[in-house]
């Protein structure tokens, strides 16, 4: 007699995938896992013996053991890795099968993928996941787009196995073409940024206020229960009370200060910077994390550049730090969902950022308390272009931007570098300014260029023969 054969197939055993299998399997979905390596399968055998959960280590009996139309799971690492399985997978599945590819693959990727696919009927499904290995254990936030027809195949099981806030699941559908990974590139590069805020506001704590490891957990901890709850600011609480297995000291303090990044961040500068939506504080999150990864530049010229303080004493006090980190957080969000509307009218994916706002309440890295009311000023505005100037954000916001900038004044004083925190104060202090020196640019360009520029009193474009002994 034939085994009835598995609902879902899984490629990619390792940290997300193999956690994602045991969350369907939880929530009544059959699931059948494939991997390269031995070693991911038999630890998915090892973990349990669910007799809806199948693992394989060669790709023909897996893809064998599918029900059909096909749905095969990857979570592999972006990039090659994903076209090389694409290229296994083509010649032994079948038209109307689809492939959801849920790990971080680059948007522009997933749409030359899902146009490559479908000339065989062959449907492709950008799907962004978030929430690391206990998310995809428990309840991740998950951002499917593409075809709507396959989206429908996945979205019972979506629904089921995703985290859940009120009741509501985090996941919806989120547009057309790559939109699913558009968005979770988004969420990525707003986590870089609340990350490095984070990190920074800890480096005024400890070199400003003079906090311990100890004391620096009970801020977080405060913070935590405050208008910054959110998962980040909980895992930075409990991070200062790690003790090392290694060595008498905190972990913390023995974990090498180099970032790395896999350049989810940097393509979300990247894109804001070729549709022309700007996101300073992802930027200088970016630029941060690849300073801080040039170690030895960075000894070499601490011992030949002078520490320029100005003398001055601190002058900040806790609650001024967390206001600070609250309007750094409430900014970034505001570029980031900037970013997604602009993004929804270029890459024509027709995004609803009030569902977006909704689905990364919970699940996600960075789910948050405030993302409750940046959803409910889209449910007032739909067509909201800013969350900063909505009703209830503009009035916060207007509360605590005194404290960023005084906080961002005492860093300077003290030489300590805030990248993301001043250029989220840059970013509103020229969002809210009606009047730029822009006109200077435009004049330079078309000194130099014949550019030509716009009048403040006359329509049209002009050009002017400038006054001039330069040769
Ligand atoms: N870790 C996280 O918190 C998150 C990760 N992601 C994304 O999810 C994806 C997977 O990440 P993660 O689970 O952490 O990665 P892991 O490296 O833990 O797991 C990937 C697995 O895929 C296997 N693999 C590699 N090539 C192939 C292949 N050709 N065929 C079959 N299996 C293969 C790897 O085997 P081997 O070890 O032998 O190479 C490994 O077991 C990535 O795109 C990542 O960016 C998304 C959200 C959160
Ligand atoms: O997708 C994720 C969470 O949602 C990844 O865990 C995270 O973005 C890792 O990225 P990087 O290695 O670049 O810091």
């Amino acid at each position: 007699m034939q085994k009835s054969l598995y609902q879902y197939g899984m490629i990619g055993l390792g940290t997300m995938g193999c956690n994602l299998v045991l969350n369907m399997s939880d929530h009544g979905f059959s699931v059948a896992g494939y991997d390269k390596n031995t070693e991911q399968v038999n630890r998915l055998k090892s973990l349990t013996n669910n007799s809806n959960i199948g693992a394989f280590d060669n790709i023909n009996q897996f893809v064998a053991s599918l029900n059909t139309p096909r749905v095969i799971m990857l979570l592999v690492p972006a990039g090659k890795i994903v076209d090389a399985v694409i290229e296994t997978l083509k010649p032994i599945i079948s038209k109307d099968d689809v492939i959801v590819d849920c790990g971080n693959s680059y948007f522009a990727d997933t749409q030359n993928r899902i146009d490559y696919l479908l000339k065989d009927g062959i449907h492709f499904v950008g799907l962004g996941v978030s929430g690391g290995e206990t998310g995809a254990r428990f309840g991740p936030s998950i951002m499917p787009g593409g075809d709507v027809k396959a989206y429908e195949l996945l979205a019972p099981m979506l629904n089921a196995i995703a985290a859940k806030v009120n009741g509501t699941p985090c996941t919806a559908y989120m547009g057309k073409g790559a939109a699913g990974h558009y968005v979770k590139m988004v969420h990525n590069g707003i986590e870089y940024a609340l990350m490095q805020m984070i990190a920074e506001t800890y480096h005024v704590l400890k070199n400003i206020c003079g906090l311990n490891n100890k004391a620096i957990h009970e801020v977080f901890s405060e913070w935590n229960k405050g208008k910054l709850q959110s998962f980040l600011i909980e895992i930075t609480a409990a991070i200062f009370l790690q003790e090392d297995d290694l060595s008498e000291a905190m972990l913390i303090d023995k974990i090498a200060d180099t970032a790395h990044q896999k350049g989810t961040g940097a393509w979300t500068s990247k894109d804001a910077m070729t549709i022309g939506s700007p996101t300073p504080s992802i930027d200088a999150a970016v630029a941060a994390r690849t300073l801080s990864s040039m170690k030895n530049e960075r000894v070499k010229a601490a011992s030949i550049l002078a520490t320029t303080t100005n003398g001055s004493t601190a002058n900040i006090n806790i609650q001024q730090i967390e206001d600070a980190l609250y309007a750094g957080f409430l900014i970034t969000y505001a570029q980031g969902l900037a970013l997604l509307q602009n993004a929804s009218s270029t890459h024509a994916y027709d995004l609803n950022l009030k569902t977006i706002a909704s689905i990364w309440r919970g699940g996600c890295i960075i789910r948050a308390a405030m993302l409750e009311t940046i959803m409910q000023a889209y449910e007032q505005e739909p067509t909201l272009q800013n969350i900063l100037v909505s009703n209830h954000i503009s009035t916060e916001i207007n509360k605590v931007l005194p404290s960023l900038r005084d906080t961002i004044v005492n860093a300077i004083n003290f030489s300590i570098p805030t990248p993301s925190l001043t250029a989220s104060l840059h970013y509103i202090d020229a969002y809210k300014s009606a009047w730029l020196p822009a006109n200077l640019i435009q004049a330079q360009r078309d000194f130099f260029g014949a550019h030509t520029y716009e009048r403040t009193d006359k329509e049209g474009t002009f050009h002017t023969k400038w006054h001039t002994n330069i040769q």
